[in-house]
């Protein structure tokens, strides 16, 4: 391996710390602590885990957890009524529906029925619209995280090439935007696109968003690019049972080429969570009024 590694769990760490302090002063200054709800449907343990550990550093954060539980089988209204008390509650600064849902939901229903102005993943209409004409919103947790780590890791982006696999409304779409709005020239790729390693070749930048196993190879990596991997999937791993976390990457091939890598696990994933936590305490200062200084985050 010839290419740095990206330490997102070590930056999510830090970016963590810097959002604690920011939180305790909050609670001083707004007489409360700021509050993130999450509401999981269903028992998928996957899931389970996930909100579990939301709920964790949201309290090590110096905020306040809010955790809601519908069965399966409960009615889209009910998580709506839910969603909409949510909405009203002083108290709840961020709210975070963990998808999917279950297939009887509509999620870009419930999505659209969360308040933009608590929307900390920016799943809602409203917040991808302020991001694609570039007002002040919530942006989705991990491009946002994608885009800490590369601007730490290169500073100014403007003029490179970068080539975003994947194009889904969570993270390709609004990872490009990103891209757009710091002046690189940006590329979206996807499963149809003709002669895909000839593409990503091109890039300085690469991000790897198709949920697709290890398919990005070694061969298709400019030499010296940095490589973002924001592929999580389980996989089958030798010994009876066992299983493994790839990204969308041939880590141990592309690591040869690239002149920067970020690991699965330990690379993006972590940024997501600390990525929420730092919408949520920028929410919670909108929400009471108070500035925030610049550059705290
Ligand atoms: N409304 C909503 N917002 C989300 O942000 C959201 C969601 N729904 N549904 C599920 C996905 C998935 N997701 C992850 C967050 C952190 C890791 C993470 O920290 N991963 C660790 C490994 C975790 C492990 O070992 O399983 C890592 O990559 O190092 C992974 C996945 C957020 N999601």
């Amino acid at each position: 391996m010839s290419a740095d590694l990206i330490d997102g769990k070590a930056f999510a760490a830090g970016l963590r710390e810097r959002v604690g302090e920011v939180a305790a002063a909050f609670a001083k200054a707004a007489g409360r602590k700021a509050g993130l709800a999450v509401v999981l449907v269903g028992e998928d343990p996957a899931s389970q885990v996930y909100v579990r550990n939301k709920g964790r550093q949201t309290i090590a954060c110096n905020m306040e957890s809010f955790e809601y539980r519908l069965p399966a089988g409960a009615q889209e209204a009910e998580l709506l009524e839910l969603v909409e008390r949510l909405n009203r509650d002083p108290a709840v600064d961020g709210i975070l529906v963990q998808l999917p849902l279950p297939h009887h939901m509509d999620e870009l229903k419930v999505i659209a029925a969360i308040d933009p102005d608590k929307d900390v993943d920016g799943f809602n209409v409203v917040n991808a619209g302020r991001l694609a004409v570039g007002q002040p919103g919530f942006v989705p947790c991990t491009p946002l995280g994608c885009m800490m780590l590369l601007k730490d890791r290169l500073g100014d982006l403007s003029g490179l090439d970068a080539v975003v696999v994947g194009r889904s409304n969570i993270v390709g779409k609004p990872m490009a935007q990103l891209l757009t709005a710091a002046s690189c020239t940006v590329t979206v790729a996807h499963s149809r696109t003709r002669d895909l390693p000839e593409v990503v070749r091109r890039a300085d930048i690469v991000v790897a968003a198709v949920g697709r196993p290890q398919m990005v190879k070694g061969d298709w990596i400019k030499p010296g690019a940095t490589v973002i991997d924001v592929g999580i999937n389980r996989v089958p791993a030798a010994g009876e049972g066992k299983t493994r976390l790839v990204g969308d990457v041939d880590f141990d091939e592309a690591a040869k080429v690239a002149g920067a890598i970020t690991p699965v696990p330990g690379g993006v994933g972590p940024m997501t969570i600390a990525v929420l936590l730092r919408n949520t305490i920028v929410a919670a200062h909108r929400n009471e009024k108070i500035a925030l200084e610049e550059g705290s985050l």
